[in-house]
């Protein structure tokens, strides 16, 4: 029945007479849709923005695993009356006035267009290139839609996250698979693997803290590889988040010629009570600063893109305790958002993720 030549539009009712009534729904040319995704952000920094972007991110289990009876309440009636303002306070000393939206929104609209011109010029308009956040806008589902709706059979999805946590890349497949549940005629899926241990996102990395120390009159003492991080007891219960970090330190120093005097690891970003993974970076650039080193650098290869987490918290409060201690010259190393080694690295995993599919 089917035309073997048309075997990705089954449907087409040209080769499918039998299912051809009159109100057969229409079929449009099958492509390949391939979909970035990232964390989210709030739509502006106003208290209410802040409020439900922060309340639908925490309110997500993969981030806060805590029973819903007990942290709902304290979420709702306490992290959620007072957060919104200093997470908006934060994110307004950052926020890109010019687009009105915060600089992860910003950076991630550049990495798509990046993406899709160099998948364009490899496989034509036969692959639709968008992206989507986990929270906030734009929502998974709604982007999910839109490339069903242009015709795309098989979604590639891509977290752009280096390292697997539960707390991100697993909570972005669940979303995007809890896309899928409501379609009558699911489009065949396939997830991204983490990249962490990439030679080509390696080789991205080298290069910006090459190109960065170059740019420097005195060389950093020590790089910090600073990376946000999860509570301990994750990885007790099986999260391989913290050694997908350390081996992408040590695949970094090995790349760079360095020993381990010049490279160390730390996490940021501790929320809550509980003990998350160490050594904490905002206390380790404190000790670094007393031990007498003066000029360090660090840099942040968690983080596909600079954010709040990179552009205010390292930037400024850890760079603050690194100068309160004694310390005289912090370079932070930006990420490496749509740089063009970083856009090959991640255009690079896409290609080989879409084998088979288009070639
Ligand atoms: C509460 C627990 C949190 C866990 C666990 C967590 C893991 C985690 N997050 C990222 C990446 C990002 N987080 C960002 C912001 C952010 N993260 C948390 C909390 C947890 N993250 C909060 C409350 C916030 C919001 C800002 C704040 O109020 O402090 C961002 C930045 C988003 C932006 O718009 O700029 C990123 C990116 C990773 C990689 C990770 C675990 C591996
Ligand atoms: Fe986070
Ligand atoms: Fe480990």
């Amino acid at each position: 029945m089917f035309d073997a030549k048309s075997q990705d539009n089954p449907m087409d009712v040209a080769v499918c007479p039998m299912h051809a009534p009159s109100d057969h729904p229409k079929i449009k040319p099958a492509k390949v849709g391939v979909l970035l995704a990232n964390l989210g952000t709030p739509d502006a920094t106003d208290y209410w923005s802040m409020r439900r972007y922060l309340g639908e991110f925490l309110s997500d289990k993969r981030v806060v695993d805590y029973s819903a009876w007990v942290w709902q309440p304290l979420l709702q009636l306490v992290i959620l009356t007072k957060r919104p303002f200093s997470s908006g306070a934060a994110y307004k000393s950052i926020w890109n006035e010019e687009d009105n939206e915060s600089p992860l929104l910003t950076i991630t609209k550049k990495q798509t267009a990046a993406m899709k011109s160099r998948l364009e010029d490899i496989y034509g308009g036969e692959v639709v290139v968008d992206f989507c956040m986990r929270y906030g806008n734009p929502s998974t589902k709604s982007k999910v839609q839109e490339m069903i709706d242009a015709g795309c059979q098989k979604i590639l999805f891509f977290p752009l996250y280096p390292h697997y946590a539960g707390a991100t890349s697993a909570t972005a497949n669940d979303q995007f698979f809890r896309a899928l549940m409501q379609e009558k005629w699911q489009p065949i899926a396939r997830v991204v693997e983490p990249y962490y241990q990439d030679t080509a996102y390696i080789d991205a990395l080298a290069q910006s803290i090459e190109t960065a120390y170059a740019a420097e009159e005195t060389k950093p003492e020590i790089l910090v590889c600073s990376y946000h991080g999860v509570p301990q007891r994750y990885l007790r219960e099986g999260d391989p988040y913290h050694c997908q970090c350390q081996k992408t330190t040590r695949l970094l120093k090995e790349r760079l010629g360095w020993d381990d005097t010049q490279i160390i690891t730390t996490f940021q970003s501790r929320f809550g009570p509980e003990e998350w993974l160490q050594p904490y970076t905002v206390e380790e650039v404190a000790r670094l600063a007393e031990k007498g080193k003066k000029n360090i650098a660090v840099c942040a290869p968690a983080f596909s893109a600079d954010c709040i987490e990179t552009l205010e918290e390292i930037n400024e409060e850890i760079k603050e305790s690194f100068e309160e201690a004694g310390g005289e010259h912090f370079t932070y190393i930006p990420c490496l958002n749509d740089n063009d080694a970083h856009m090959d690295a991640l255009s690079g995993i896409v290609q080989r993720n879409l084998r088979g599919w288009l070639d």
